[in-house]
């Protein structure tokens, strides 16, 4: 089965999405997710300039030597403009394969090794009250995993407070919007969050938390500590991980798991993480991660230290990544949970997609692929616009920090 065409898609239904296309001379087409959060049309470039070129020809079947193709090929390696790429072309090529097999895209992975997909929640708060409030809603509505993020006293606008919809969407101005930052009150203020949580929530439900990359390993170590009597499932992202060794240091202070990897795009960005036995969940996810076949070498690498995965669900994936990450969560031995923050409704309208949410679990459904579509020509309503992330300053002296 060859290659014909491939062609990039963007657009904005509520947020940016880059989508690939990938058609056959058998008629069959797949997709990939290619977004990459505020620096989108990189990766459409990349693809439509240096990437769809080297396709056309070429045996849709041969998923991993296309895979190694575009990797060493294109010499440089790694990156998150060509892993997301990468990951694009693999995606839709799966998609594909599994078409053709008539068969869900889980079935050619293994098969299925659950039930279904638990996933968790996000609840926010613009202060403990209202975030303890969010996280019963969640609670109520079935989730069995919520994360919860709260405003602090003293900081304007925090990572992960939305304005109380379900719907949190950080990147949202045309240039960065410059939040403040204090680590202090930070860390003064989320014991008592979760210690709120628990009073009012029980143990039942798995609470996380994401610290977004904004502390030090020893300030981080002391927050994992304080945790620690509210039995989080997680504390995610708790210091940049640019430098593996640094999660040596929490380690030697808080049995609170942890969790990273969310920006990571290859395997060495978290093997001495993984070998080392410095974290507990994989974060890495398929858009970002070089695709369903590199994320799964991830997740065999992290199996033999008992990682367990727990991919990206935000919002800047699309429903295209969602719909290949469930099938790929229903087979993966070493699962552990699954982020999951709802698209829009402009968003799923787009994407119409077989999973379904129930109970706190997501399911990828049972059509040939991996279940999600674009519609062209609703995409074609909602142009790219341009769309960044915030910045962190410190809030007394104004020091560019991690957002
Ligand atoms: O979902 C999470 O855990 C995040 O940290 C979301 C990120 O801020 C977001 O994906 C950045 O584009
Ligand atoms: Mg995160």
């Amino acid at each position: 089965m060859k290659i014909t065409n491939a062609r990039v898609i963007v657009c904005s239904p509520g947020r940016n999405f880059v989508t690939l296309k990938i058609e056959t001379d058998e008629g069959l087409t797949g997709i990939g997710d290619a977004t990459l959060n505020g620096r989108e049309l990189s990766v459409a470039a990349y693809l439509t300039e240096h990437v769809i070129p080297c396709l056309i020809g070429r045996d849709a079947h041969q998923i991993e030597d296309i895979w190694q193709y575009l990797y060493k090929g294109a010499y440089w390696r790694r990156g998150p403009v060509t892993m997301t790429a990468i990951a694009a072309v693999d995606t839709a090529l799966w998609d594909i394969k599994a078409k053709a097999a008539g068969q869900p895209l889980y079935q050619l992975l293994g098969g299925k090794s659950r039930t279904g997909v638990m996933v968790y929640g996000h609840a926010n708060g613009s202060d403990i009250e209202h975030t303890v409030d969010e996280v019963l809603r969640y609670a109520d509505a079935g989730y069995k995993a919520i994360r919860a993020q709260s405003g602090v006293p003293g900081l304007e606008k925090v990572y992960g407070v939305g304005k109380g919809t379900l719907f949190y969407e950080p990147a949202d101005a045309d240039l960065p919007s410059e939040h403040d930052w204090s680590t202090e009150k930070y860390l003064r203020h989320t014991p008592k969050l979760f210690e709120r949580i628990r009073d009012k929530l029980g143990f039942e439900h798995h609470l996380l938390h994401d610290v977004h990359h904004r502390l030090t390993p020893i300030e981080a170590g002391r927050l994992g500590k304080a945790l620690e009597p509210f039995n989080l499932f997680w504390m995610e992202d708790a210091t940049p991980a640019e430098n593996q060794e640094a999660f040596r240091l929490i380690r030697q202070h808080t049995t609170t798991p942890l969790a990273v990897g969310e920006i990571f795009n290859s395997i060495w960005d978290c093997k001495e993480l993984i070998e080392n036995q410095l974290i507990d969940y994989v974060r890495a996810t398929v858009v970002h991660a070089g695709g369903i076949t590199h994320l799964r070498r991830i997740a065999d690498l992290a199996s033999l230290y008992q990682v367990r995965t727990g991919c990206h669900g935000a919002t800047d994936l699309s429903p295209v990544c969602m719909g290949a990450a469930l099938h790929f969560d229903l087979w993966v031995p070493n699962f552990g949970i699954q982020e999951y923050m709802r698209h829009t409704e402009e968003t799923d309208a787009v994407f119409p997609h077989a999973y379904t949410f129930d109970q706190g679990m997501l399911y990828p459904g049972d059509v040939p692929g991996h279940g999600v579509e674009i519609d062209e020509v609703l995409a074609a309503k909602y142009p790219y616009k341009r769309a960044y992330l915030p910045v962190n300053r410190l809030q007394h002296d104004g020091t560019l920090w991690n957002w």
